[in-house]
């Protein structure tokens, strides 16, 4: 479906946008380094979306104190970097790949930015730095400290840790989890994870929309949920639709696809999966209905067990 966000903003007002839970999902903070999980994190906190509606819970299923701490000096450079970004309509919002090695302003930037540009590279620099030496050095158990939860913690035995981790009035809500883990009852994994996600943040803050995200993704156009609202506004019936998914595309690929990981052929293969009751949720970049991941009927006049 091809959307237009700038026709939908003409059409319908930024209060009556629904709000949206964002799930992203981290299992190990070395397999899957900190610093990737915290790009993803920060290039979703800065789409282009009123953040009073927004709510980020991410989810550790390593029960790692290093992916908390990360969150919460990744939260304090945010406040610096969201607003850099919507002042300036940056495109790429993670900032590790804003950053490249050689990327520089231009000449012809203003002076303002070119500042800006560089105070901003240094802050990503030493937030990089602290992520990094962090996780080179085991933490200290301390019980006064924010990690005291963390202190002697088997990573598939313990109870849950959830953590609100406080922004600013232009950020999005951030919430830490750590779901309660025991050896008797199988973790199912990120299929578990999402599951306690759709459940604490239906008593937190029960967005009608939910997307999820796997940790080493990020958004690539800041407008993104602006392009999934059309979808959502095109529907006059909450029951016409289940989600809203985007395709993935990938970085530092083989020349020429050898092997064919960009999954170039799924454009055709959804074509044909369309006139087959339609397509199928591929995993992640998804936003989902939040009554569909439920089972309920959108109204209350069709017996749930008839959808
Ligand atoms: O116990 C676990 C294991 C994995 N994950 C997370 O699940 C996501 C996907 O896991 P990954 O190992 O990266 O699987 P992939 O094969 O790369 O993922 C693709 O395939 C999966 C289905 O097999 C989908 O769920 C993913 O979204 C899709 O990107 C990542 O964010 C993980 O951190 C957890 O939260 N808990
Ligand atoms: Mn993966």
């Amino acid at each position: 479906m091809k959307t237009y966000p700038d026709r939908l903003l003409k059409r319908v007002n930024e209060f009556e946008f629904p709000a949206v839970d964002i799930f992203v999902t981290t299992a190990d903070p070395i397999l899957e380094p900190s610093i990737i999980t915290m790009n993803t994190v920060l290039s979703l906190l800065a789409v282009d979306y009123p953040s009073d509606k927004l709510a980020l819970y991410l989810s550790d299923d390593a029960c790692s104190p290093l992916t908390l701490y990360s969150l919460v000096e990744t939260i304090k450079f945010a406040k610096l970097w969201v607003p850099f970004c919507k002042k300036y309509n940056v495109q790429v919002r993670a900032p590790f790949r804003y950053f490249t090695p050689n990327s520089t302003p231009l000449e012809d930037d203003s002076l303002e930015f070119q500042h800006e540009w560089e105070t901003m590279k240094n802050e990503y620099g030493d937030l990089y730095k602290k992520i990094v030496v962090a996780a080179q050095r085991p933490f200290t158990c301390d019980l006064d400290s924010d990690f005291a939860d963390f202190c002697d913690v088997n990573r598939s035995d313990h109870p849950a840790i959830i953590k609100v981790i406080s922004g600013n009035t232009y950020l999005p809500h951030v919430i830490y989890i750590s779901r309660e883990k025991n050896p008797k009852d199988h973790h199912h994994y990120k299929a578990g994870a999402m599951n306690v996600l759709t459940r604490v943040s239906g008593v937190m803050t029960n967005a009608p929309l939910m997307l999820n995200v796997d940790c080493d993704m990020y958004a690539n156009n800041p407008q993104v949920f602006l392009h999934a609202m059309c979808v959502v506004f095109h529907y006059k019936n909450d029951q016409d639709f289940g989600f809203v998914q985007f395709p993935q595309a990938f970085h530092d690929g083989l020349k020429d696809d050898p092997f064919g990981n960009q999954l170039t052929n799924l454009a055709f293969l959804i074509n044909g999966v369309a006139s087959i009751q339609g397509m199928f949720y591929a995993g992640s970049n998804c936003f989902h209905r939040r009554k569909v991941i439920y089972g309920l009927s959108p109204n209350d006049k069709i017996n749930t067990a008839e959808i």
